[in-house]
């Protein structure tokens, strides 16, 4: 974060210019984070692999130059596998901003392509207009371009918008064998986008069909295609080879005017291969954006697809023989837990939260997963794994096996401190103290379904937890404790002061147990929604039957205080 300027909205246009800003926005505030923190705008000036925004305390605005754009200029494929779709996903998955022009609207799905409607050449002309003369775009990625006039169309904007690079992927067959794009626009090709290219992406297919139909089967034909294709104008040709025989590897052929390379992957046993071409062009064009060399960029897109078609080999969508993949590498999560499905954070949960200690557990001679099965049955309504010394790989085995149990009876499941452990175990959520990891950036890796809790002493800190996007906070100690060494005791006084000021709910904790649980819960603030007990139950011979116990205090006393 070296390199990076804070600049107040008020003297923003002033002060800009003097600190080297190219250009300059005055952005609107969109979200209500904006609000809270005095309308503050932020400019970066740093380089795009610098560009961290949003963690810490600061909203941060980066400007659109620093911002890695590709436009895609493609067909739209009414399955989503391929075309303007594909593209976006791939942008989206490689964190690059796509805008698109629309230059046909196929209907398709995984039989293959039932209809084409080509749009006038003005309006894409139009499109094309909107996005280059207003937005900075790095990359111009092309797919499906299905009409001379359109190639024309789209050469004579590039002229009048330069942009740092041009990746053209001559679509003309689909996978599914149906003709996109005739053999009028292959003038329009040679004579004028190849020459304007940086790299040109045909498949064997396509190959073929730009050197006027010879036959590739092999390897060495690649070599020979991407040479003569090379001649034709583009600074760079990458031959690719899906559609190789399936005995072989999937080998794409790269020249860069001297040298090739074959990039070698093995080839992944499934039929979801639709779009694979749009994906890997789209991702070379992410990467360019970002600022990658051409050869670098092709490596990490070629990986990108593998891995891509790896994860999806075994997905079910549609009917027929080519089935689309999933590059944002999301869709297999969807069932992956039903509990978090039904239901997001319920603030009643916190009405008996049980906190685990690996010392009491060893004294006791229980494993953490029997601590917990032993509080859920009793009554526990969340748990969290507070385990300080845990080897990592036993941690998060334990945390796997605890989330089993607590899933099953319906309770949450959190874990303390440790955001890499939650995200191994795919956990609930965490909890995290004043020296943790922020909340913000805890919010930022685990997602905004997760719950996340922060340890809160004062007011100042319970705002600051709701500013950073915490669900609930923990106040304490209430009673002095030796659980925690160094606890400072606040008091009901300052558990009250702290609910009071307090936008989220409350969870009491510090030396809570049996005997006193009633007076916490007594106070009666309407946020204050439980209590967290680690000794009282944790440090008892019977961990069921003190977890009954407390779970009947607390809820007697919540009845009474409603
Ligand atoms: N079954 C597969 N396993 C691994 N990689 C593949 C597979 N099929 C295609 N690819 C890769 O996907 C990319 C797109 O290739 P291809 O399918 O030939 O293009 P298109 O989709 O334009 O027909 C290439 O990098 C190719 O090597
Ligand atoms: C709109 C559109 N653009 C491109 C392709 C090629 O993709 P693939 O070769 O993977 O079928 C397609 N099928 N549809
Ligand atoms: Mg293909």
């Amino acid at each position: 974060m070296a390199s990076c300027t804070f600049v107040n909205s008020w003297h923003s246009p002033q002060v800009a210019p003097i600190l080297g800003f190219k250009q300059v926005r005055i952005l609107t505030p969109l979200f209500s984070d904006l609000d809270r923190k005095n309308q503050r705008h932020v400019f970066l000036n740093m380089q795009h692999s610098q560009c961290v925004s949003g963690i810490g305390s600061g909203t941060t605005h980066i400007s659109d130059a620093k911002i890695p754009h590709v436009l895609t200029v493609a067909g739209s494929d009414s399955g989503a596998g391929a075309g303007i779709q594909a593209d976006l996903k791939a942008c989206a998955s490689r964190h690059v901003f796509c805008s698109t022009v629309i230059t046909a609207v196929t209907a398709q799905n995984t039989v293959g392509v039932q209809g084409v409607e080509i749009l006038p050449d003005d309006v894409v002309a139009e499109q094309l207009k909107s996005v280059l003369s207003d937005m900075h775009v790095d990359v111009v990625k092309t797919g499906m371009l299905p009409s001379l006039r359109v190639v024309k169309v789209l050469c004579q904007s590039l002229r009048k918008f330069p942009v740092k690079a041009i990746v053209v992927d001559p679509v003309m067959v689909s996978t599914s064998a149906d003709v996109l794009v005739g053999p009028s626009v292959l003038a329009g090709f040679r004579e004028e986008l190849f020459p304007m290219a940086d790299i040109v992406t045909p498949n064997i297919k396509e190959a073929s069909v730009l050197l006027g139909d010879v036959p590739l089967k092999s390897v060495s034909d690649m070599r020979r295609a991407a040479k003569l294709i090379h001649d034709m104008g583009p600074r760079n040709v990458l031959i690719k080879g899906g559609d190789l025989h399936a005995s072989l590897d999937a080998i794409d052929v790269f020249f860069d005017g001297e040298e090739f390379y074959e990039l070698c992957s093995s080839r992944v046993k499934t039929c979801n291969t639709h779009g694979t071409g749009c994906t890997l062009a789209s991702c070379i064009a992410a990467e360019l954006a970002k600022g990658s060399s051409m050869l670098s960029a092709v490596k990490v897109a070629k990986r990108f697809v593998e891995t891509a078609l790896d994860y999806s080999k075994d997905l079910v969508i549609g009917n027929g023989p080519q089935g689309p993949f999933d590059p944002l590498l999301a869709l297999k999560n969807i069932n992956r837990s039903s509990y978090r499905q039904e239901r997001l954070f319920n603030p009643n949960d916190l009405l008996v939260y049980a906190v685990t200690d690996s010392n009491m557990n060893k004294k006791w001679g229980r494993s953490i997963a029997e601590a917990v099965k032993a509080a859920v049955e009793g009554g526990a309504t969340i748990i969290q794994l507070r385990e300080k010394d845990a080897e990592t790989r036993e941690f998060i085995e334990s945390a796997k096996a605890c989330l089993k149990i607590c899933h099953s009876y319906g309770v949450p499941l959190l874990i303390n401190d440790r955001v890499d452990v939650a995200l191994a175990c795919d956990a609930d959520g965490v909890h995290v103290g004043q020296s943790d990891m922020p909340a913000r950036l805890a919010r930022r890796l685990l997602g905004p379904e997760k719950i996340i809790g922060v340890s809160c002493k004062t007011p100042e800190q319970a705002e600051q937890a709701w500013i950073n996007g915490a669900d609930y906070i923990g106040c304490g100690g209430v009673y002095p404790t030796s659980t925690k060494a160094n606890n400072r005791t606040i008091g009901l006084d300052g558990l009250g002061e702290v609910c009071k000021a307090s936008k989220l709910p409350v969870v009491a904790i510090g030396g809570i147990g049996l005997s006193n649980a009633h007076d916490v819960m007594e106070l009666g603030l309407p946020n204050l929604k439980g209590v967290a007990v680690v000794s009282a139950l944790f440090d008892r011979e019977c961990i069921l039957t003190e977890t009954r116990n407390l779970h009947s205090v607390v809820s007697g006393a919540a009845l009474l205080v409603k």
